[in-house]
């Protein structure tokens, strides 16, 4: 499998807080992996050392075989990573529509018609085209999730970091949202999601990484990851969202 992400023996650290400590983790072209860890384990902190936000203290990280750790936020977006944010913030006062194609134009670097294009099919593959024309501030929790999907998806990524996409939604809503991610899944997509809706994830995910004290706890078929008493014990001995 054709390596998508490496991140190489990375180490940060704000102040007496250890977010990762000689972490190594790749992620496979297409593959999806989910990440799970208790609050504060630093999984957030590794999306924004992916995808530029963050620099970390020491180690490289390796997106389609190139070295952009020290990569600005927008190159590594041209160069093919979309994020998400757990706080959705689309431009409020422009429509669906528009706030996509502005991801469109900056992240994927096209133009006129063929932006209009792209625009019009990340809205349908997200469940969106419907809401193409209503500003992106009347819209709900669900949508703006959603949106903020489309927003990644607007860039034109390789590899997709979802950041709790799922939190707060109804077990409706998390079954759509599983159904969308299923199928950016089955066209090829590479896509890392962090996700304490846990069942979720196992419905979705190839292979699961637990983190905690700033590494990886945990890294192989979801439900032996789920099942690992290391694993347990950081949940109390229930395992996330007490699944057993
Ligand atoms: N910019 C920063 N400055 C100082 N400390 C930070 C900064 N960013 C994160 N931290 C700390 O690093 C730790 C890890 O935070 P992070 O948000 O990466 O964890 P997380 O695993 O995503 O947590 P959650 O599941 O609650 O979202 C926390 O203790 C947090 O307070």
């Amino acid at each position: 499998m054709e390596q998508l992400l490496h991140l190489d023996d990375i180490t940060k650290r704000f102040g007496q807080v250890t977010v990762a400590e000689n972490l190594t983790l790749s992620v496979g072209a297409g593959e999806v992996l989910g990440i799970v860890g208790p609050n504060g384990a630093g999984k957030s902190s590794l999306f924004a050392m992916i995808s530029g936000d963050l620099r970390p203290d020491s180690g490289a990280v390796w997106l389609l075989g190139r070295d952009v750790t020290g990569v600005a936020p927008h190159t590594r977006t041209r160069a093919g990573i979309g994020r998400t944010y757990q706080v959705p913030r689309p431009f409020e006062h422009l429509t669906v529509f528009e706030n996509v194609l502005v991801c469109g134009y900056q992240g994927a670097g096209l133009k006129g018609r063929q932006a209009w294009r792209h625009t019009m099919g990340v809205l349908d593959r997200t469940g969106l085209a419907d809401l193409a024309d209503t500003p992106a501030g009347r819209l709900g929790l669900l949508q703006r999730k959603r949106l903020e999907m489309a927003r990644a998806l607007g860039t034109g990524p390789r590899l997709l970091l979802l950041d709790e996409v799922a939190g707060g939604l109804t077990e409706p809503e998390v079954a759509e949202l599983v159904t969308v991610v299923r199928q950016l899944h089955a066209e090829g997509l590479g896509i890392v999601w962090i996700e304490h809706v846990v069942h979720a994830l196992v419905k979705t995910v190839d292979r699961m990484v637990c983190l905690a004290g700033g590494d990886v706890v945990a890294d192989g078929d979801p439900m032996a990851v789920l099942a690992d008493p290391k694993v347990r014990e950081l949940y109390l001995g229930s395992g996330p969202e007490g699944v057993s």
